[in-house]
This record gives structure tokens, sequence and C-alpha cells, in this order.
């Protein structure tokens, strides 16, 4: 079995890329750095240092990589004998990805099964947005798309910081790993990846994931930023941060557990150890990588305008959230390119047309008022 993987960097090598492995494929790493893709060409393993409770090594090998963007060629022919294609490069990323994709499904053999292809990237139906993609690079007048492949969501989840310099292609990541796909496009070919979790209804734990994970997550970086710290797990240390990133948590758990159903004492229980995940000592994670690219996590549906605009519709006014979107909007960390064009907006715009610009909300959301407090406020300190 043969599966392509696009973006070897944090999530590609230590945890897709591993899971892969470990269910017995033989992993085509495609990425664009190039002096990242050479070092995996000449080397024959990489480890994964699993850090936390249980701490373990585990060896991927059996790999190869080539760059998507000199080698294209030769990706297109990979992606066209290959059994899976799976990505992990950033939301903003899949429609340069797709057009390879699409060439790579045009030259396949129609004998052959169809192309599962899964988005590992931090977003809502992030496999959609890819299809789309695919879809618009892809002539219809040769096959039908959904015949020659099949496009799943998923959910990922294990925290894997930027790699300290001078680790070569080895990749230090917490022990927690959780990866959720969608079993319903793949009827009786379901992938056989042991180390996933297939469900028939996907949505309601990719909202978890990322109401609650990535929510808190983010919430800690940029409460962290403002207070100066520079690891989450000094984030978290501190009592003031942990308090307010629990507050926002509870308002994330208040819809979860309306929305889909959630037992509150099991979400309760997911939200504890979401927590000590972030706590954990051992894992050199910064408030920079999680706080990276702001425009995009205050993004309509990302994991603070997602679940405040929700509450806002049921009635209920979110407040930790509102603060947290308030210290994102403080989030000017000047090697962000994100953090710098938030910047050029929220002192080129008026607060109204930043709020539309910066969440995509109309004026007559009830949230929207909100918001544009939050800008006013911050370009009032400018
Ligand atoms: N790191 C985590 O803890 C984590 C966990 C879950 C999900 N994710 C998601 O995984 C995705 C990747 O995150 P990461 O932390 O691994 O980032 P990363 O920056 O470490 O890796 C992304 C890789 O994609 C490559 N890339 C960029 N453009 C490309 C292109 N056009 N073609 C091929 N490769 C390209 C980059 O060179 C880089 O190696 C994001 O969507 C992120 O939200 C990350
Ligand atoms: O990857 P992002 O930028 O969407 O979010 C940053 C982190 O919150 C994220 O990478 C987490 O580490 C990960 O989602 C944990 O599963």
């Amino acid at each position: 079995m043969k599966a392509v993987h696009f973006g070897a960097g944090n999530i590609g090598r230590g945890f897709v890329g591993l899971l892969l492995h470990e269910a017995g494929y033989e992993v085509v790493f495609a990425d664009v750095a190039d002096a990242l893709i050479s070092q995996l060409a000449s080397a024959s393993s990489y480890d994964v240092h699993e850090v936390g409770e249980n701490p373990a090594v585990k060896t991927v090998d059996r790999f190869r990589a080539l760059n998507s963007s000199t080698q294209e060629a030769a990706v297109v022919e990979e992606i066209s004998t290959a059994d899976l294609v799976t990505t992990a490069v950033g939301p903003h990323i899949l429609k340069f990805v797709a057009p390879v994709i699409a060439r790579g499904l045009a030259a396949r053999e129609p004998s052959l099964p169809p192309l599962q292809i899964m988005a590992c990237e931090n977003a809502i139906n992030a496999t959609h947005l890819l299809q789309v993609e695919v879809r618009a690079a892809w002539d219809d007048s040769a096959a039908d798309l959904d015949s020659v492949a099949v496009f799943a969501n998923t959910a990922v989840d294990r925290i894997v910081p930027n790699q300290e310099p001078g680790q070569g292609l080895d990749v230090t990541v917490e022990t927690f790993h959780e990866w959720v796909i969608d079993r319903t496009p793949f009827g009786d070919h379901v992938p056989d990846i042991p180390g996933a979790t297939f469900v028939d209804d996907l949505g309601p734990y990719i909202e978890r994931k990322l109401f609650t994970v990535n929510t808190g997550h983010a919430s800690a970086a940029y409460f962290g930023y403002a207070a100066g710290l520079e690891k989450i797990s000094e984030a978290m240390a501190d009592p003031s941060v942990a308090a307010k990133v629990r507050a926002v948590l509870e308002e994330t758990k208040e819809l979860l557990v309306a929305k889909h159903g959630f037992v509150e004492a099991e979400q309760e229980a997911y939200v504890q150890k979401i927590l000590s995940r972030f706590t954990n000592p051992y894992l050199p994670d910064t408030v920079v990588r999680v706080g990276r690219a702001p425009l995009r996590k205050l993004g309509r549906h990302e994991r603070f305008v997602g679940p405040a605009a929700e509450l806002a519709e049921r009635g209920v006014t979110p407040v930790a959230l509102l603060e947290a979107m308030s210290a994102a909007l403080r989030f000017d960390d000047g090697s962000d390119d994100e953090a710098v064009e938030l910047a050029n907006m929220l002192s080129e715009l008026d607060a109204a047309a930043a709020v539309e610009r910066i969440t995509e909300l109309p004026p007559s959301h009830p949230l929207f008022p909100a918001i544009q407090k939050l800008i006013e406020d911050r370009k009032a300190e400018a």
C-alpha cells in the first residue's frame, strides 16, 4: 500500500506519517521545503519522540520524499498509483496542492480503485475544501471525479511543536493522539489504519476538537503572549491565564453540550484532559506557534467566532471568548504575516469594516456589536 502525504512538517512527520507507516503504508512525503525534502530523501528513517506520561520512541522508515514544486511530475506519477493521499499543509495551502492531486487522478489507470483522499488540517471539513479545489482543477469530460476519488473529512489531534534546531528529522510530540475519520464516504472499502477511529457522524467530533482543543490552545497562546510568556506550559502555569482559558472552555462546553448532546460530565472530562495536555512541561511548544495566523483563527467558522456566534444566536452572550478574541487582536508578532496584516487592517479600516473583513459576520449578526466594540477599543490604543 502506498500513501502520498503533502506536508512533511510537524504533524506530517510526527503524526500522519507515523500512523500511516504503522498501518503498513509506504509513505511518499511531498513538500515544497527543499532542504527538508533533501534530508528526507537521503534518510532511511527518523524517530518520533513521544514525551509526557508513558514516553516512547517510534521509528518511521520505508518512506521516500519528493519536492512537489520542482518534482511535480514525479509526485503526479506517485499519486497515479497510490492508494491514499493525505495533507497536513495548512487550510490555506489546499488550493495549491489540489491541481497536483487532480493531475495524479487523471493519470490513474481506470481499473484502479478510487484514490482515498483526506486533508488532516485544523478546519471544519477541510477535506471538503480540498475536494472543491480538486473539482475546480478537474476536467469533467475525462471521467466523473466521484468515480476516481473518495474524499473523507477527518479531525486530527496531537500537539506537535515546532522542532528544536539540530534535531534533524526527528520529531518531539505529545503522547496523546486522536485521528477521527468519517467512515461514510468509503462504503465497503474503509482503509485499515489501526491508529485511527472511523465514525458515521464526524460533525460533533470535529467541532468538539476545534472548539475545545484549538479554542483553548489559542486562548492560552494569546493570553500568554499578552503576559509576556514564551511557552504554552508557562502560560498555563500562570493562574490568571489558566483561569481565563478555563472560562473560555466553559463557554464552548455549554455550546457543545447543547448543540451535540454530549454528556456534560464527559465533556468536562474531555476539557480536563486537554488542559492537562497544555501543561505538559516536556513539550517545548510556544505561544507564537500556537497563536500563528491570527486572521485565520478569527475567521467565521474558526475556533473563536464559530462558537461565539452560535452562542450569540442562542441568546447567550459570550464573555470569555470575547476576551480571548480581544487578546488575539493584540497578537503583534512581527514575524507572523497574518499578525502584520491584521495590524494593518486594524489601522486602515473603521471598526465595523474590520469586523466584516476579519470575521465575515454581517452587521445584523447578534455578535457583531460586541466584536465591533473590541476593535474600537483596540484602535483607540494604537
Ligand atoms: N502541529 C500540530 O500540533 C497540529 C496538530 C493537528 C493539526 N495540525 C494541522 O496540520 C497542518 C500543518 O501543521 P504543522 O504544524 O505540521 O505545520 P508545519 O509548518 O510544520 O508543516 C506544514 C508543511 O507544509 C509544507 N507546505 C507548505 N506549502 C506546501 C505546498 N504547496 N505543498 C506541499 N507542502 C507544502 C511546509 O513546507 C511545511 O513543511 C495545519 O493545518 C495544522 O493546523 C497541526
Ligand atoms: O495548527 P493551528 O495553527 O490551526 O493551531 C495551532 C495549535 O493549536 C494546533 O496545531 C494544535 O497543536 C493541534 O491542533 C493539536 O491537535
